[in-house]
């Protein structure tokens, strides 16, 4: 196929998947059109079954001696598209803001080439639900259906708004955070506007626990480890002359050690209790959903750096670690294996409503994955 054809063809798929995007364990469209673009490949050594709303796809190697695996994430984010693109989100108030329509681009790209090129080893291509929340990675990797095709090595990429196209980035180590997800719900007696003495104000009091939060990552963390809190979301109250009687915080937690996270969370328990004391307040913590690091395996990583630096159509590059999260990392806890960046170029970075990635991209990440995974 033609350079501009394929790339026509690639941007045509990533359209119509950016055009459906669905949150965690709802992706129900978005696996009817894999499953459709996989029925119509060549099935002469192309094995495919569901694992809730995502897919697994194996492909038998002609002389295979392992399994060599990717993975794709599947769900979008609930954030309202305003990239004004002709072919913006159809579901209201859902975007595929964190690139995962590209990942499942190139995955099926690479299905496509696969299934009529027999590779020598066998390949796994894992479409997996979830990974912005509540995480499909822990039970996909737990179930029989992935066990059954379990493979011995895997990679994953994830799109890189601030680096140019033709850009591959990762390190060996650790690349990604540890992760938790946070909310928090503040209760107290709520009342009239005019009668503050008579109340306890739970919009007070959340943004009290807020700033109180700003101290951990400045007091409670080693200056020479990393972490991160956040607090993306805050709600309270009914109405503006209403002492509200209850909030909501919702944030994240990122770092780099377990050791941290700990103590993050042992630091935010007794900000809760003391908050109950003087706020006369129930303050209840909700962990969420928790991610491990993503830690890429030494001795692949130095193999995909040597391929890297030996491939003409991208650029590599060494990259810093991120306190971003992805639940990859529980593939990487059991198989050796690389997550790596891919540059896309983008004026605003992910998870931002007007991500627009350069689907440019689309073909450097193929054509690398293909003769990576051949030199495999
Ligand atoms: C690459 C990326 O943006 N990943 C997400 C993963 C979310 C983890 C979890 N749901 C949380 O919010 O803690 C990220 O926000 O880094």
């Amino acid at each position: 196929m033609m350079e501009q054809e394929f790339q026509e063809r690639l941007a045509a798929r990533r359209r119509a998947l950016h055009q459906i995007p669905e949150a965690g364990f709802k992706e129900t469209k978005t696996q009817a059109y894999i499953l459709e673009t996989v029925a119509a490949c060549p099935q002469d050594f192309l094995h495919y079954k569901t694992w809730k709303t995502g897919a697994l796809i194996f492909i038998e190697g002609s002389n295979p001696a392992k399994t060599v695996g990717y993975r794709a994430d599947m769900d979008g984010l609930p954030i309202s598209e305003e990239t004004g693109l002709p072919f913006s989100s159809h579901h209201e108030g859902m975007m595929h803001a964190c690139g995962h329509d590209f990942h499942m681009t190139i995955g099926l790209a690479l299905v496509e080439y696969f299934s009529v090129h027999q590779p020598l080893h066998n390949l796994l291509f894992v479409f997996q639900p979830a990974e912005e929340g509540p995480g499909g990675a822990e039970p996909l990797l737990a179930s029989d259906e992935f066990r059954a095709w379990k493979p011995d090595e895997m990679y994953a990429l994830h799109i890189a708004p601030e680096l140019p196209v033709g850009t591959i980035a990762t390190k060996p180590g650790i690349l990604f955070a540890n992760t938790s997800e946070l909310f928090i719900d503040f209760k107290g007696k709520g009342g009239h506007a005019a009668y503050p003495h008579t109340a306890e104000d739970m919009v007070v009091t959340a943004s009290h626990f807020v700033t109180q939060l700003q101290t951990i990552v400045a007091r409670n963390v080693s200056p020479l480890d990393s972490a991160v809190v956040t607090i993306g979301k805050i709600e309270g109250g009914t109405k503006q002359n209403i002492i509200a009687e209850q909030a909501r915080i919702e944030g994240t937690i990122r770092s780099l050690s377990i050791d941290s996270m700990n103590r993050i969370k042992a630091r935010i328990e007794g900000m809760a209790r003391g908050t109950e004391e003087s706020f006369k307040c129930k303050v209840s913590i909700d962990y969420g959903a928790n991610y491990c690091q993503v830690y890429n395996n030494e001795d692949l990583t130095e193999a995909f750096i040597q391929f890297a630096d030996s491939f003409e159509g991208a650029a590599f590059r060494l990259c810093d670690k991120a306190m971003t999260g992805e639940d990859f990392g529980y593939f990487l806890e059991e198989i050796p294996g690389v997550m790596f960046w891919l540059g896309v170029d983008s004026d605003y970075g992910l998870h931002s409503s007007k991500l627009d990635p350069d689907e440019n991209a689309l073909s450097v990440a193929v054509n690398y994955l293909t003769e990576f995974i051949k030199s495999r």
